[in-house]
């Protein structure tokens, strides 16, 4: 249904470009639901964006094709794409939560979206709004109710609802959970992955905590500085992860089901600077298991198993980072590697500022 080939995302900003998302590539099918996971800044969002040509005035798609039913949305026009947006591919976002208009109902706002959309009379469209709320576990009688009367919770539910109500061939879910507490997230997406089922649209999950998608996706996207890290079948990479990132990522967030379980470890530095030009691999100045080649060269996507690929030099010694990655001290060292680059890059300003 959706095949994002080797899609690339720059914006302008003052004194060169940033390049947010490179060489980007996957495919969705009919009813499947894909997650994509990664920290803040690597490029979620934009991908979004760039699928429904929502980006900023000074973002461009630079390279590459989003073929939805084997047609190009790259170049499509405005008109086009907006007629697109609304009845084919819905996106709930965080943003979203605000765009309920605080002076009508929620059941005004969604029987006005479905009748603008559909040729239901006044009385069908009432009818699917009770429904689509339902599917969400909202009660008809908070279709009279106006958005500040409602929680962040249940607002969120009426925004998926409106999407819904469409019943679009794709919905994009971008961080639609993050700002609600953890038993409120974990009831919202148990709908939003019944829902995604019953009415057979594709999903796109975005998320920064790995956790999320093991709960509600079948395929997985790690990104990581605006390239993909790993890609994979949800089950086999929660079972055994390739990349030295994802291994770091599950140490980060602790497991929906088995919160406390766990001791949590993040991984320490920050991600790279996308204005900047980069060598090697995004990941290797936060890779424990790092080599002068991963600092050189860039690790193409490889296959290493069935439906599972992965962008590390060092496949084949996989086991032992799985091992290696577990410890505390893996990442402490990593810790100490950055702390001493930056006093060493300060010791070699000072000197210089010195004239030494
Ligand atoms: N309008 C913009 N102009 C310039 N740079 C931008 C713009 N929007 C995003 N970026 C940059 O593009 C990169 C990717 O950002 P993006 O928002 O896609 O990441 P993300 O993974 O979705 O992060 P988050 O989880 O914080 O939303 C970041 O370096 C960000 O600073």
């Amino acid at each position: 249904m959706l095949d994002v080939q080797n899609l690339s995302v720059e914006y302008k900003i003052q004194g060169g470009v940033l390049r947010a998302v490179e060489d980007v590539s996957f495919t969705l099918k009919r009813a499947e639901s894909l997650g994509i996971v990664g920290e803040s800044g690597c490029g979620k969002s934009t991908i979004a964006k760039a699928l429904l040509q929502l980006l900023p005035k000074n973002g461009r798609i630079s390279a590459g094709h989003v073929l939805f039913d084997g047609e190009d949305l790259v170049g499509k026009n405005p008109e086009e794409m907006r007629k697109m947006r609304q009845k084919r591919i819905a996106l709930v976002s965080q943003s979203a939560m605000n765009s309920l208009n605080p002076v009508y109902t929620v059941g005004t706002q969604i029987i006005e979206a479905i009748r603008t959309h559909s040729r239901m009379t006044e009385k069908e469209a009432f009818a699917r709004a009770v429904e689509v709320f339902s599917m969400v576990g909202l009660e008809e009688k908070r279709l009279k109710s106006f958005p500040h009367q409602l929680s962040g919770g249940m607002k969120q539910r009426a925004i998926i609802a409106m999407a819904l109500s469409l019943e679009p061939d794709i919905i994009i879910a971008d961080e639609p959970t993050t700002a609600l507490d953890v038993v409120v997230q974990g009831r919202i997406l148990q709908r939003i992955q019944k829902i995604h089922k019953e009415i057979s649209s594709s999903m796109i999950f975005i998320t920064h905590d790995i956790s999320v998608v093991s709960e509600v996706c079948e395929t997985i996207m790690v990104m990581y500085g605006g390239r993909v890290m790993e890609i994979a079948d949800t089950n086999s990479f929660f079972r055994a992860p390739y990349h030295p990132y994802s291994l770091g990522l599950q140490n980060a967030f602790p497991s929906i089901t088995e919160i406390g379980q766990e001791e949590l470890v993040a991984i320490p530095g920050s991600p790279p600077n996308l204005s900047e030009p980069q060598q090697g691999c995004r990941f290797h100045v936060r890779c424990p298991f790092a080599t002068e080649r991963c600092s050189l060269e860039e690790p193409p996507l490889e296959e290493v198993k069935e439906n599972h690929y992965s962008a590390c030099w060092y496949t084949d010694k996989v086991e032992s980072f799985r091992r290696e990655a577990k410890k505390r001290d893996t990442w402490e060292s990593v810790r100490a590697r950055i702390e001493e680059q930056i006093l060493q890059e300060e010791t070699s300003e000072e000197m210089k500022g010195a004239g030494i």
